[in-house]
């Protein structure tokens, strides 16, 4: 660990967290081998420094620490907030296909627009409830800001359907309240009361089932005491109970602070609200600050029930949580996320099209690169994990699928979300021999001998130092072939009478003419389906003294031995037929060695 961390870290004094450190900074700044940093000269004093809050007495923390044991409740909010940050929002088609593969996915609560916003959205709302199109056991959800037409409106797009959640929202933060609403804190609880009061008459009116949502926005940067009022007011009149429950949705619209922080408030909150057992306590974070997942789980830990989010993240700014990342970090931790993402590059595919926007490489679970490994180590070590998984597998007589993953350097098995292990090793010049040795076994079903993996890296590596690039399977299978199966003048060299022994056979003819040359080991493997043939031999032979290599492929045994000896033969620089000279050493030959 990095020492000044450790120092922190190792702090007795969690309250004196800055003066700790800065102490820790002054005896490291000490040390010859530590360079001071220098001041950034970036306006920081424009920027509020983040009080500890002291929401929760000391030492009555719940949430630090806690593991999930299930999934929360999960809602979708790609259709709406996902959907009203997109340059192109999304059309019916879209819309459509979107709210489809939720229900695929298995959301059972699925926020399906913002119908006072614009025709299409009003559209779509009429198109799956009078279409039939909402499963049986899915609920959806409908947005309102406190603006009543727009909520007249809102309960206009459901009407006739059998049930729904009805989602009001607005602002409760200073900043918001004095700036955008230009309304004082009673003013702005006027206006949750009234538009709460109008959502319970015109639920009344309504022929189905309406429950209702409520969202004050803003809430991570809202007073606490006036976020708690808030709350309690609305859940007073719209009478939550266990039976007809209220979504008490708590937003971090802007994240602004720590997870920590966030984790804070929800307890607080889920210990002082009113009518706790009458509430859904839902978090809706975002990723302002790039913690937008550590904050969800925290405050899960802290006793929300429900998280709001999207797929892949796509939101506002930075985005919504991804859903997909809270639900696979459960699964990778042996909790049953309750969303089936098995077939994650279907999803991507699907989210991508319709939000038209590509999923990042380094997107966890689902990004192009997030199951690659480049670097030698690192393509190593999951190597040997997974041969050691099949070797367990084969021991206990069991698919390896069946076995508990333990791969280093993959936190779960990519086949698990219907990926493939074919990108896990991709080779480039950070790569290494048990990386190439991988890509040979597993494209090609060849296993390169023990002996003979740092000499072929070498030769790929000045393969890709050229290049700057990366080298594919077939790449390096081509280069393989070529340095290794290839012999040259030797190719029409046959002994007189081969016997039992080819290779001894040939270098007894080959001594014969002047060639100095042994056997030192002959390594003979199955051919696997990729090389295309049925035997593989890899031959050491010492020629004038000097260790050489070479491969051969063949339908029999006897093949293979005789080319990869002929092979040898080539790389070793000597020439058949040059008379007992000591044969020459070629570059190729040297640079391989
Ligand atoms: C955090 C969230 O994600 S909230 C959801 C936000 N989603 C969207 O904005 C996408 C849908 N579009 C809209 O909501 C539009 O802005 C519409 C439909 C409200 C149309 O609004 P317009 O009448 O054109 O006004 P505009 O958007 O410029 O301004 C919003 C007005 O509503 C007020 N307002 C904003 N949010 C709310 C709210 N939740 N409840 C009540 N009033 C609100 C603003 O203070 C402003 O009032 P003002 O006109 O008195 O200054
Ligand atoms: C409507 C609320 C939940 C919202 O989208 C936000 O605060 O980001």
């Amino acid at each position: 660990m990095n020492r000044r961390l450790e120092n922190c870290w190792n702090s007795n004094e969690p309250r004196g967290f800055m003066k700790t450190k800065t102490s820790a900074d002054q005896r490291l700044h000490t040390q010859p081998w530590w360079n001071a940093q220098q001041q950034s000269g970036m306006p920081v004093h424009r920027y509020q420094r983040a009080e500890p809050q002291e929401l929760l007495e000391p030492g009555t923390r719940t949430w630090l620490g806690r593991a999930p044991a299930h999934a929360p409740l999960w809602s979708s909010v790609d259709l709406r907030d996902g959907n009203q940050a997109l340059a192109n929002p999304m059309d019916l088609r879209r819309k459509r296909k979107m709210f489809d593969l939720l229900v695929r996915l298995g959301f059972k609560d699925i926020e399906i627009g913002y119908p006072s916003a614009s025709e299409t959205e009003f559209e779509f709302v009429r198109h799956l409830i009078t279409g039939g199109h909402i499963p049986d056991d899915v609920t959806v959800t409908v947005f309102t800001p406190a603006i009543p037409e727009l909520i007249d409106r809102t309960f206009e797009a459901v009407r006739g359907t059998d049930r729904a959640v009805v989602h009001l929202c607005h602002a409760t933060a200073c900043l918001w309240r004095e700036v955008v609403f230009r309304k004082t804190p009673s003013e702005v609880m006027a206006l949750a009361q009234e538009s709460a009061q109008r959502l319970v008459r015109l639920a009344d009116r309504a022929d189905g089932a309406i429950r209702f949502e409520y969202s004050p926005e803003t809430f991570n940067v809202t007073e606490p005491q006036f976020a708690l009022e808030i709350a309690n007011t609305v859940a007073e009149i719209v009478e939550a109970t266990p039976e007809r429950p209220l979504t008490l949705n708590l937003p971090s619209t802007v994240e602004m602070h720590a997870p920590t922080v966030f984790a804070d408030q929800i307890e607080w909150m889920s210990r002082n609200l009113d009518r706790r057992d009458g509430i859904i306590l839902s978090v809706h974070p975002h990723n302002d600050r790039g913690t937008a997942v550590a904050a969800a789980e925290f405050a899960l830990a802290a006793g929300a029930d429900r998280v709001e989010g999207t797929l892949f993240g796509n939101g506002e700014r930075t985005g919504n949580v991804c859903l997909i990342t809270l639900a696979l970090n459960l699964f990778s931790r042996g909790v049953d996320p309750q969303l089936d993402l098995s077939d994650i590059p279907s999803v991507r595919r699907a989210a991508e099209e319709c939000n038209r926007m590509p999923v990042p490489d380094r997107h966890p679970y689902a990004g192009d690169l997030v199951f690659t490994a480049f670097s030698g180590t690192h393509q190593d070590a999951i190597a040997k994990g997974l041969l050691h998984l099949e070797d367990q597998a084969a021991a206990a007589g069991v698919p390896a699928a069946e076995l508990p993953w333990d791969v280093p350097y993959l936190p779960v098995d990519p086949q698990d979300l219907g990926r493939s292990y074919e990108a896990v090793i991709r080779v480039n010049s950070q790569s290494g021999k048990g990386g190439i040795a991988h890509v040979l076994r597993t494209r090609w079903g060849i296993e390169l001998p023990v002996a003979l993996r740092a000499e072929f890296a070498r030769v790929v590596q000045r393969v890709t130092d050229l290049s700057g690039t990366e080298v594919d399977p077939g790449r390096i299978w081509d280069v393989f072939r070529a340095e290794y199966c290839d012999a040259g003048d030797w190719a029409g060299f046959t002994a007189p009478a081969s016997g039992d022994d080819p290779a001894e056979a040939l270098l007894a003819a080959a001594r014969a003419y002047g060639v100095d040359a042994h056997v030192e080991q002959l390594v003979r493997d199955e051919g696997g389906p990729g090389s295309g043939a049925r035997h593989v031999c890899y031959a050491q032979l010492f020629v004038a003294h000097e260790p050489v290599w070479g491969a051969g492929l063949g339908a029999t045994a006897g093949e293979a031995t005789v080319r990869a000896v002929l092979s040898a033969l080539h790389r070793s620089g000597a020439r058949p037929g040059n008379g007992g000279s000591v044969p020459q050493l070629t570059g190729a030959r040297e640079g391989a060695r």
